[in-house]
């Protein structure tokens, strides 16, 4: 299957590359490109990158790109809620590789609170990211092959509320079938606030699960949510 397969909505952009460090340079000279643009016409850019493994490649290929990044501020789309020094934080990951070389100058907005619960570390999260400039000027997702995007999973208590255009929390509290399973998340309203909406994902199963996802609902897929006007999809097998 290739992605000029897929039956996409209209105006849902879609890259094909070769592999990933195509994919990671291509990813990363669009997202450099918009928060240039975002800095030289309101001087400040905000940025929310997604987690997992994939992304190493895009976050050190962004890391290098030249703008002023000190008027950039850069958060999480989600966090799984273990300490920083963890291995499974996406913000140790982020601190290894993309808020380094020029990007060590952004500022980087924590989802991670040690509160007396998961609830108390959501609400945490969410008073911390509202310093973020909104709307959102960049944001990237990825996608697991249950279709979940962020820490929004399919089958989630919370998840209908978190997708609900109108939720009021940025932040909630989520639980992911996988360890860590205590996640922080994002959710729909803040999100897809973003002008420029990417998502990168890699190989066949994923791009099987986004062709699925274009018939499901976002409740059973919550990347459902997101497949539309302005999304760009990057992919590359
Ligand atoms: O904290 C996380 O796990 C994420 O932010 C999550 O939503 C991730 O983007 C997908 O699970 C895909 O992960 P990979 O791209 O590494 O497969």
């Amino acid at each position: 299957m290739a992605i000029s397969d897929l039956d996409l909505p209209t105006g849902v952009m879609a890259h094909s590359l070769a592999d990933t460090s195509r994919l990671a340079e291509a990813l990363a000279s669009t997202v450099a490109e918009a928060l240039d643009f975002a800095v030289q016409t309101e001087g400040v850019a905000s940025l929310l990158v997604s987690g997992g493994r994939s992304p190493v490649p895009f976050f050190e290929a962004l890391s290098i790109r030249p703008l002023d990044w000190s008027r950039v501020k850069i958060s999480l789309v989600d966090e799984r809620w273990v300490p920083v020094d963890h291995d499974d934080s996406n913000e140790n990951l982020l601190r290894r590789h993309l808020l380094r070389n020029e990007a060590a100058k952004a500022e980087f907005v924590s989802l991670y609170y040690p509160a007396s619960s998961l609830e108390a570390a959501a609400k945490q999260a969410g008073q911390a990211v509202s310093v973020l400039k909104r709307p959102i000027d960049v944001l990237v997702l990825g996608m697991g092959e249950d279709g979940h995007t962020a820490s929004l999973f399919p089958g989630n208590a919370l998840l209908e509320q978190a997708l609900d255009p109108d939720c009021p929390d940025l932040c909630m509290p989520m639980v992911a079938p996988v360890e860590p399973r205590q996640r922080i998340s994002m959710t729909y309203p803040l999100l897809a606030s973003a002008r420029l909406q990417c998502l990168a994902i890699h190989g066949q199963g994923k791009l099987k699960a986004l062709n699925q996802a274009l018939r499901a609902n976002p409740l059973q897929m919550p990347i459902r949510a997101f497949l539309n006007y302005p999304l760009e999809i990057y992919w590359c097998p």
